[in-house]
């Protein structure tokens, strides 16, 4: 026999969805099973917490307390904890101190240590203290241990971890990563984000919002979508990978003065791009892609000092398809032309698929 407040209730888990409905069988509570986060079970209370959507997007935690008979309480406890056991219990959480406006430290202890607390994950956390080091770190972690990896920071370390994550899966495989026309091997382990930087551009691709605590919920409720990755090469050599934006011209020379103003923090996005608009160059390009359609014929596009968009659907997470572009040249070219560009050192090709995996709800 269970209790909400006065009332005496039945609660059922059936459909995906826990319900508390009074005796004469009215509907008191009804909450989707994917939205509970914990039930803590003190003796005879039985305190369930869960998640609800905002308006705004924003995931806020709320309570219900049921109390009575201790077997019952016991009983309905391991009924929904059964429910949650695919959520992550063990998280690799790497913290840039640095970021946006070096508050992600502060992030993590005042909003996602509690709530991973509340979810008994355990979470190992690594504060970094330079460039380049989450890719290290990820270079010989025992994966196996972990359920999935979290950022506290900005796109930049999503970038570098995912970086770090996918070759190191390539490494594992015996992927010839300098090869531009062999497959990623995907990742199996997701990446969640907690935003503490300056743009914070993915999750709010992801979630709808910049809210950290949001995004801290979406990873407990261990929601997970795939996105495309792109093997950027030059010289016959693996550069980069990439997942957010592959850039080049007048954007690649954006990105690239505004990293010279890393001092500026986030300001430096709203001032730097103006001189670089001032002293903007014309850059002629040649972009081939092959659809993952294989009956579909390769498409070329090409524009001299022009904005070039790729067509519509190009980063569909499931479509499998290759980019290539050659490095600036002089002059419009010709088929011949490209075939003789083809050959020449320098040259980059980016090759995407679907490879990294990145907490979010699903239904969003
Ligand atoms: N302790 C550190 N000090 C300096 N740089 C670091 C440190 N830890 C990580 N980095 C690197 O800083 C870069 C940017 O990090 P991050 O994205 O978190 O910050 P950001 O201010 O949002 O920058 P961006 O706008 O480039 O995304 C990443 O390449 C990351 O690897």
């Amino acid at each position: 026999m269970l209790f909400l407040n006065d009332n005496r209730v039945n609660v059922s888990l059936e459909g995906g969805v826990m319900t508390v409905a009074s005796e004469e069988n009215n509907l008191l509570a009804s909450i989707e099973v994917r939205y509970l986060l914990k039930a803590v079970l003190e003796r005879t209370n039985l305190t369930v917490h869960y998640v609800i959507k905002k308006k705004n997007m924003n995931l806020k935690v709320k309570t219900l307390v049921l109390h009575g008979d201790e077997e019952d309480a016991q009983m309905l406890h391991s009924d929904i904890e059964h429910t949650l056991k695919d959520r992550p219990r063990r998280l690799l959480v790497i913290v840039n101190p640095n970021s946006g406006k070096k508050k992600g430290l502060k992030i993590y202890k005042k909003i996602a240590a509690p709530l991973f607390q509340l979810c008994d994950v355990k979470a190992d956390v690594i504060v970094t203290r330079k460039q380049k080091e989450p890719t290290d770190i990820l270079k010989n972690y025992n994966l196996s241990n972990i359920d999935g990896i979290v950022t506290v920071g900005g796109d930049g370390l999503y970038c570098e971890c995912m970086n770090g994550l996918i070759a190191r899966v390539q490494r594992d495989n015996n992927v010839k990563v300098n090869c531009h026309n062999t497959d990623i091997v995907s990742a199996s382990l997701p990446i969640g984000i907690i935003p503490a930087g300056s743009g914070n551009v993915i999750v709010q691709y992801l979630h709808g919002t910049k809210c950290a605590s949001t995004a801290v919920l979406h990873i407990l409720l261990g929601g997970n979508v795939e996105s495309n990755v792109c093997s950027v090469h030059e010289g016959g050599k693996l550069l980069s990978y990439s997942a957010l934006i592959l850039g080049f011209g007048l954007f690649g020379d954006m990105m690239h003065d505004c990293e010279k103003f890393r001092w500026m923090g986030p300001l430096r996005y709203n001032v730097v791009p103006v001189a670089s608009m001032l002293k903007r160059r014309e850059i002629d390009v040649e972009i081939e892609y092959y659809s993952a359609n294989k009956d579909k014929a390769t498409k070329r596009i090409r524009g001299l000092g022009k904005q070039i968009s790729l067509p519509n659907g190009f980063m569909i997470p499931s479509c499998k398809s290759k980019i290539q572009r050659t490095k600036s040249t002089s002059g419009v070219l010709d088929s011949s032309d490209v075939q003789e560009c083809e050959k020449e050192e320098g040259r980059v090709y980016a090759v995407d698929t679907h490879a990294v995996m990145m907490k979010e709800n699903q239904e969003e």
